[in-house]
């Protein structure tokens, strides 16, 4: 499997909601992100782009068009160019076909809700991609929306830092389930958190008296 390190240069597609946190997210961690589009276009800053400038100019100005810390480059080319981790956040289908096969990166982190069709799934596991399924990467904002419901019902608010350490715990259990799940069936990351999920719900729907 190819190295990763907090160092690692990253590609963001999509600067809303997830994209623009992940990327707040990982830059405080280091991490250098390199190149970032939203709908209104694509910026390139090799040495690393300052996310905080970054969402400054995207408050005042609606987008990422035009922001001088970088260099303008083409919106489509966006998923193809040098990095090490490519992280879609916008939209689905984007890895397809056609863009898997010039795709650089080594790692993808699916913050967007199906970003690889099967066709690209082939071609980049051929290619030895490591991709982070969509499944997990994301679930953190499904497990947060979990506690909200958790607290309603007990009519007891948690504070930040309990959200979190509570989202840590989940999220980094989840991790090694998959990667166990893996390591039995040795199969891709995508294969073992669906294998794991589908058992799961099979195992609550017997449980519950339900049969087939
Ligand atoms: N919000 C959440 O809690 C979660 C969201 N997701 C998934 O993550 C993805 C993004 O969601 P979210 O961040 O909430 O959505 P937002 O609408 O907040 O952000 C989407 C981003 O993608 C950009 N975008 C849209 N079309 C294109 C395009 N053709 N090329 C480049 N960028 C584009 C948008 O640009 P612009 O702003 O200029 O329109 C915006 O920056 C979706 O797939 C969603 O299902 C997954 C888990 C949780
Ligand atoms: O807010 C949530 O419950 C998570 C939303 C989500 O997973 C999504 O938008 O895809």
């Amino acid at each position: 499997m190819p190295s990763l390190s907090w160092k690692s240069s990253f590609l963001h597609q999509g600067f809303g909601n997830v994209g623009s946190w992940a990327a707040q997210l990982l830059s405080e961690q280091g991490a250098k992100i390199v190149a970032v589009s939203d709908i209104t276009g694509a910026i390139k800053n090799s040495s690393g782009i300052d996310i905080t400038s970054l969402l400054n100019h995207v408050n005042e100005s609606r987008g990422v068009k035009g922001f001088s810390g970088g260099d303008s480059i083409d919106p489509n080319s966006i998923l193809v160019e040098d990095c090490d981790i490519l992280i879609p956040a916008a939209l689905g289908g984007v890895i397809n076909r056609d863009s898997a096969k010039d795709i650089k990166a080594k790692f993808i982190i699916e913050a967007a809700n199906h970003p690889t069709d099967p066709e690209a799934d082939e071609i980049l596991s051929k290619k030895g991609v490591v991709v982070l399924p969509d499944i997990l990467a994301n679930s953190g904002g499904v497990t947060v929306s979990y506690f909200e419901w958790v607290q309603n019902i007990q009519g007891f608010m948690w504070d930040e830092d309990k959200v979190n350490a509570e989202l840590k715990t989940y999220m980094t259990k989840g991790f090694k389930d998959v990667k166990e799940m893996c390591k039995t069936h040795n199969c891709d990351l995508r294969m073992g958190a669906f294998s794991l999920g589908v058992n799961r719900v099979a195992k609550a729907t017997l449980l519950r008296g339900w049969e087939a």
